[in-house]
């Protein structure tokens, strides 16, 4: 008899992954579903949909339930024993939302083992491109939360964070104000973590209150809804988004459907599902002081913090380990997509081309910098891309490998000016394969 086994899950912004481990925490099983390659149906770019005023950035949720689909069948093609799995819980990317239509409490509780997830749940999205992180259209609503609570500190020491376009209050708010009639036939709003334990437990999930700090909605201190935001967000908000509940909580058991389908024990449990980052600060067991850097579609520094002093720049979420305790996030949104672009541009799209040019320079570029933002940053806000020659004069363009170390080396730069402000030791997690160079400017 196959020893028993416990499923983690990833639902990021470029793919679906999958792990088993066993009792001893060896990988016993590794998949993905890549959303680009694998479901070429739904057209996303890199997971997701840029819309045309180059603000707005959704996902089609139903591509999400797809992958689900796609991922087990696969597991089923392989062998996987299901009847092993004890428990599973999982990860998401943080802040995107979804939208159930009323009515698919019952549709979600009564799925027909008969058919795969995506065809019975096709009608039960009220919106069917997810807002999610990379969304920036929401500066309206941020004002005028920031203006309803007494200002961004205010929300700030309230919530953790400032207003931010991407936090999940905030894209509710645009919905709610351009399609009141959408947000009426909603009867629950889902993080996208909580979104997929909802497919596996057949019922609404809660939110944690890791995940859920990064909403500009919780009250990171009490660890229940803020009424105030929700007044300023939209009416009736808090029957939509149920009770906050702790990162570690056991939802119950899987639903039937799994059993039916794929063999699954009826007894196996669902722990709650939580953030992207939060879970890589319980995965990677990470203890006050240290601090980790992330290198995903986006790139992020957290760290442990027992006695959070929330900023005007930087986001505090509840610990989803300790509940007394808190983590330190900091987001780029500059990540991989932009070292990808000049990966093209200057290696001929080759990890390895990149790798071996990255090499073939000097740490510090021989005085060259450079500071690369395709897209609106974060942290900081800024955009375009900067270079500056040894004389600290701006240049427009350097010779491709002083171009790949000056995007290597301001990227890194910019983290660990944030990461000097806020602690001191650096860990890394991120893609498993990344290039090994990259990791070595990090760490040198
Ligand atoms: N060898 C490599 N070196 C650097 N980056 C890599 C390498 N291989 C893949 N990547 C980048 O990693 C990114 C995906 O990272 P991942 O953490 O899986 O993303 P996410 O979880 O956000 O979907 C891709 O954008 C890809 O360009
Ligand atoms: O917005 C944030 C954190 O605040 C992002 O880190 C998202 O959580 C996306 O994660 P990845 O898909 O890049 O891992």
């Amino acid at each position: 008899m196959a020893a028993p086994c416990y499923l983690g899950w990833d639902f990021s912004t470029q793919q679906l992954k999958v792990i088993a481990i066993d009792e001893q925490l060896r990988v016993v099983y590794e998949d993905n579903v890549h959303f680009d390659k694998d479901l070429p149906e739904f057209r996303t770019q890199g997971g997701v949909y840029i819309h045309s005023d180059r603000l707005t950035v959704t996902s089609p949720v139903l591509m999400w339930v797809k992958a689900l689909d796609m991922i087990l069948e696969k597991m089923k093609s392989s062998g996987f024993k299901f009847s092993q799995v004890r428990a599973l819980s999982g990860a998401g990317q943080q802040h995107g939302s979804v939208y159930w239509k009323k009515g698919s409490i019952q549709i979600l509780k009564n799925v027909s083992s008969k058919l795969p997830l995506h065809q019975s749940l096709k009608a039960c999205f009220s919106v069917s491109n997810s807002p999610i992180w990379m969304d920036s259209s929401t500066a309206s609503q941020c004002s005028a939360l920031e203006k309803a609570v007494g200002g961004a500190q205010h929300l700030a020491s309230i919530t953790g964070s400032r207003a931010y376009e991407r936090f999940t209050g905030n894209q509710i708010a645009k919905i709610y104000s351009q399609n009141p009639e959408v947000y009426m036939e909603t009867e629950r709003i889902s993080l996208v973590s909580s979104f997929a334990a909802s497919l596996f437990l057949g019922a609404y999930a809660p939110i944690d209150y890791s995940d859920g700090s990064g909403m500009n909605l919780l009250q990171i201190w009490e660890k229940v809804w803020s009424v105030s935001c929700l007044n300023a967000c939209a009416p009736g908000l808090e029957e939509k988004l149920g009770c906050p509940v702790p990162s570690h909580s056991v939802l119950g058991p899987i639903s039937p459907y799994y059993s039916q389908r794929y063999g699954f024990s009826p007894d196996c449990k669902i722990v709650a599902f939580t953030g992207d980052n939060p879970a890589s600060l319980a995965g990677m067991r990470l203890q006050e002081g240290d601090i980790a850097i992330s290198l995903g579609t986006s790139d992020t520094l957290f760290l442990w913090i027992q006695e959070p002093t929330p900023a005007l720049e930087g986001h505090i979420l509840c610990n989803p380990v300790d509940s007394q305790a808190y983590m330190a996030l900091l987001c780029f949104k500059n990540g991989s997509l932009m070292r990808e672009r000049i990966r093209d541009d200057c290696a001929s799209g080759s990890w390895d081309e990149f790798s071996k040019a990255l090499s073939s320079t000097v740490a510090g570029n021989n005085g060259n910098l450079g500071f690369y933002f395709d897209v609106m940053e974060i942290t900081p806000e800024a955009v375009g891309i900067h270079r500056f020659n040894r004389h600290n004069q701006k240049v427009s363009d350097f010779p491709k490998e002083v171009e790949i170390r000056a995007l290597i080396e301001g990227q890194f730069m910019a983290k660990r000016i944030h990461a000097e402000k806020l602690g001191y030791k650096v860990n890394f997690r991120g893609n498993h394969s990344v290039t090994p160079c990259i990791l070595f400017c990090l760490c040198a």
